[in-house]
């Protein structure tokens, strides 16, 4: 295994250029190798990706909320996956939830948007999840298994891949699963990765959970065996909080 867990921020559409101190302290907690053993990322709004990439260090890493799925052209207010790589994004989180009801992104679109990042260099970070009503119809795992096998583009390799398990019922609620079933959960998406791209592949990507991670819980997710990570929105938005939700990951 040895997958090293990966705590990643997601600001949303939160975030001023006097939230970069909320950088600067999570770059003061690097400094004094403080963060745990896990890697960080933050992905900030777009208007704050340069100033982003400027106030952390390298070994953090810095993600866009989404990309377009062509390089450029027609498209007013969108931006390319390598704007946002040359403006300092080194990964993207795709299809999150948000995005899905928002601006109705189907799977062949996350897909699409994969391909150009991937095209770009960009890491991706896939999320898929299911909403409550799904989850009371149990429809959780035909859910989940349609949106990974759609969303995730056949030519990736295991470093460019991140799955994100987010249950939008979980997002901002303080709802959470049990531990239980988020580890059935997992590992149903590993081995749906196993089936298409293999069991050596399967086994190197990062599964990440997300649905109010806080600093009081995230240690009970992190000591699942398929459970690489979090995907954080409001505790990420501190940095006292984010750091402490680092802290508590295992060494793997
Ligand atoms: O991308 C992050 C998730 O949507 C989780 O948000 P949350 O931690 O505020 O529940």
């Amino acid at each position: 295994m040895g997958r090293r867990l990966l705590i990643a921020g997601n600001w949303k559409m939160n975030g001023l250029r006097a939230e970069l101190a909320e950088l600067d302290a999570i770059a003061a907690a690097v400094a004094s190798q403080d963060t745990g053993p896990g890697e960080l990322l933050v992905a900030p709004p777009a208007t704050l990706l340069a100033a982003a990439r400027e106030h952390l260090p390298s070994d953090v890493s810095v993600a866009a909320q989404t990309c377009h799925h062509n390089t450029r052209g027609p498209h007013t207010g969108d931006l390319s996956a390598h704007m946002l790589q040359e403006a300092g994004a080194d990964s993207v989180i795709l299809g999150h939830s948000e995005r899905r009801t928002d601006h109705r992104e189907s799977d062949e679109d996350v897909c699409a948007r994969a391909q150009a990042a991937l095209a770009a260099g960009l890491r991706t970070i896939v999320c898929v999840g299911e909403s409550e009503a799904e989850r009371r119809a149990n429809e959780t795992l035909t859910i989940l298994g349609r949106q990974l096998d759609g969303s995730v583009p056949g030519e990736v390799t295991a470093e460019k891949l991140v799955i994100a398990y987010e249950p939008i019922w979980a997002i901002g609620t303080g709802l959470t699963p049990t531990p239980h079933d988020i580890a059935e959960l997992h590992a149903f998406l590993r081995n749906r990765l196993a089936l298409r791209f293999g069991h050596a592949f399967a086994s190197c990507v990062r599964i990440l959970y997300g649905g109010s991670v806080k600093p009081s819980n995230a240690a009970e997710f992190f000591a699942l065996d398929d459970v690489d990570g979090a995907l954080i929105g409001g505790a990420s938005l501190k940095a006292t909080d984010f750091l402490a939700i680092a802290r508590s990951a295992p060494e793997r």
